[in-house]
């Protein structure tokens, strides 16, 4: 019974702790680093109200340490799919009719439940199992996730309160109804923010989720659905499973429940998705929502006008923080050829003061790139640059997997500026530069907007107004999310929403208003208070 307006005002973004020597925070992540390596644990699917656990145990390491073992995940089957799909539908009525404000309140109270007691363990499990540095972990696992669960929650309650208007004589209501089905929630490795984000935002509309994170996310995302428990989420309302990606495809796509999905990952993986969800729509019930956010080529332009700091610092951060390992990660930068031997000098003295290594050295800036799969397709680009006459690399380029995945920040010039890594995108703390006439400004976006397949993000170093103005206008479809003299990552929840289109997907703008209509089946009532009893109307009459 719905008894009031409830209230869910805008929230304010969760403030980021600094870490610094000597805070209460510091000393909480490391006791919990400490303690998480010494607990290996055994992280079960969560299914309905069952722990589902297997005998295929996969052991999960730091990508900083390969040789030490975190704990193990059980790898599911196809049966374990269908399983997820059941617990899902089981779960589905009575989750559709809790009241929005009990509903609601179970995210806000995983916000808060991240926000004090499991912030150390939420930070320290990304740190551990994807390979974040204190800092990024901080921004990621902990502001990040908990300003998308307290938005979304405002931002749902907003578009709950957008009606249609009523004239004389009738009343006309919206009814924002969940999706019929189930929804497949697919999340990437390098945001554990995203992790949570993905189920959460379907299942906070009323739908039920399985939910398949990366398997060198588990560590993190089993934090996640242990805290979603624990603030009262019903058994079945999210279901995560570890099963091979082409496994979930062929349960969850050939499903006639199937009512949409919602994916983060390579553009590869997310057009194999969409090819086989078309060729399935006469099974569905209804056309599935296909939501996905895909790869990035991110650029830095700067014009003559650049000061050189900021585009240095914009480098530095928008390249290698979290070893680019960011869909945002700044990986091609054109450098006006009145500033680029100072730029080239002060890029490469900055980044031979980061330091690599392991996360619990909190002195280190670069950790390692996440598996050995990943590390073996950087270190090809980087030989294939030392192959190649029109490239070279001016900082970086060693690779070691001795001890972990560690590839030193690098950065290439190239004299082609469609050469293969200006093009690609690598994933890894590779930046390519390319070095341009001064004077061939508005030639040189014309380039920025042609290179590459993706358009999710991008910055303009430029102190002249015309020049920016000019960037913005030529670069309108480039990019989703573009900046102003800043990097082009570090996105925040509610300031800067994010995603992109062409290659990088549908841009539906995560932790935004636009997003969650996609999780919602409107439904439109028209009640009449004194219906017609007569077909004929006033024309039709003679005098
Ligand atoms: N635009 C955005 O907001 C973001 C994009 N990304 C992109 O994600 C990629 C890096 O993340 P990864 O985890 O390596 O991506 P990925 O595409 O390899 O994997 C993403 C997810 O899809 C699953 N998967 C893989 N193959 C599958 C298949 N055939 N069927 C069903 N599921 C399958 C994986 O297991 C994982 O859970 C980069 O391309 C990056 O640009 C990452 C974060 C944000
Ligand atoms: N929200 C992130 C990007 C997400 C990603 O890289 O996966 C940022 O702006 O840095």
């Amino acid at each position: 019974m719905k008894i009031g307006n409830f209230s869910y005002p805008l929230p304010a973004n969760e403030p980021v702790l600094s870490y610094a020597p000597g805070t209460k925070e510091r000393d909480d992540l490391k006791k919990a680093l400490k303690s998480l390596k010494g607990k290996k644990i055994d992280v079960p699917m969560y299914i309905g109200s069952e722990e589902i656990r297997t005998d295929d145990k996969i052991e999960i390491r730091p990508p900083h340490e390969k040789k030490f073992v975190l704990g193990t995940y059980n790898q599911g089957t196809a049966a374990d799919v269908k399983k997820a799909i059941n617990a899902a539908l089981k779960a589905k009525e009575k989750w559709a009719a809790l009241s929005w404000g009990n509903r609601a309140n179970i995210f806000l109270k995983a916000a808060d439940l991240i926000a004090t007691k499991y912030r150390a363990e939420m930070c320290a499990t990304t740190m551990l199992g994807q390979s974040k540095n204190a800092f990024q972990a901080e921004i990621d696992a902990a502001c990040e996730l908990i300003d998308f669960l307290r938005f979304n929650v405002h931002f749902l309650n907003e578009i709950y309160s957008q009606q249609p208007v009523s004239s004389a004589g009738i009343h006309n209501r919206m009814e924002y109804r969940p999706l019929e089905g189930f929804v497949l929630a697919v999340t990437p490795f390098n945001f554990t923010a995203i992790g949570g984000n993905l189920p959460t935002s379907a299942a906070m509309c009323g739908n039920v989720v399985v939910w398949k994170c990366a398997n060198t996310q588990v560590f993190s995302a089993q934090m996640f659905m242990r805290i979603l428990k624990e603030a009262g989420l019903p058994d079945g309302v999210v279901n995560l499973i570890f099963v091979d990606g082409p496994v979930l495809g062929d349960v969850c796509f050939n499903h006639p429940d199937f009512a949409g999905i919602h994916f983060t990952g390579s553009t590869g993986v997310f057009n194999t998705m969409w090819k086989h969800i078309g060729e399935n729509t006469k099974i569905y019930k209804s056309y599935p929502r296909i939501v996905g956010e895909t790869g990035g080529k991110d650029f830095v332009v700067a014009h003559k006008s650049a000061d050189v700091d900021v585009l240095v610092t914009a480098l530095c951060r928008g390249a290698f923080e979290y070893q680019g390992q960011k869909c945002s990660a700044a990986s091609r930068a054109y450098i006006p050829s009145n500033i680029a031997a100072e730029v080239k000098k002060k890029l490469v003295a900055e980044i031979k003061t980061m330091k690599m290594g392991t996360v619990e050295d909190f002195s280190n800036f670069i950790n390692a790139v996440i598996d050995e799969k990943s590390f073996d397709k950087i270190e090809e680009y980087i030989k294939q640059v030392k192959r190649d006459k029109e490239a070279k690399i001016i900082v970086g380029g060693k690779c070691d997997k001795s001890n972990g995945y560690f590839i030193e920040p690098t950065v290439i010039e190239v004299t082609n500026p469609k050469y293969v890594t200006m093009c690609n995108e690598i994933f890894g703390p590779v930046l390519t530069i390319y070095i341009y006439d001064e004077n061939k400004f508005e030639e040189t976006l014309k380039l920025v907007d042609t290179t590459s397949p993706y358009a999710l993000t991008g910055s303009i170093i430029a102190q002249d107004r015309n020049a920016v103005e000019l960037a913005t206008q030529k670069l309108k479809n480039s990019a989703g999310n573009f900046y102003i003299n800043d990097k082009p990552t570090g996105a925040v929840v509610g300031q800067q929403p994010f995603g992109g289109a062409r290659g990088s997907g549908t841009n539906d703008k995560a932790g935004s208003i636009i997003n969650l209509y996609r999780w919602l089946s409107a439904r439109t009532i028209k009640e009449t208070f004194i219906p017609a009893t007569d077909y004929r109307y006033a024309f039709l009459k003679e005098k």
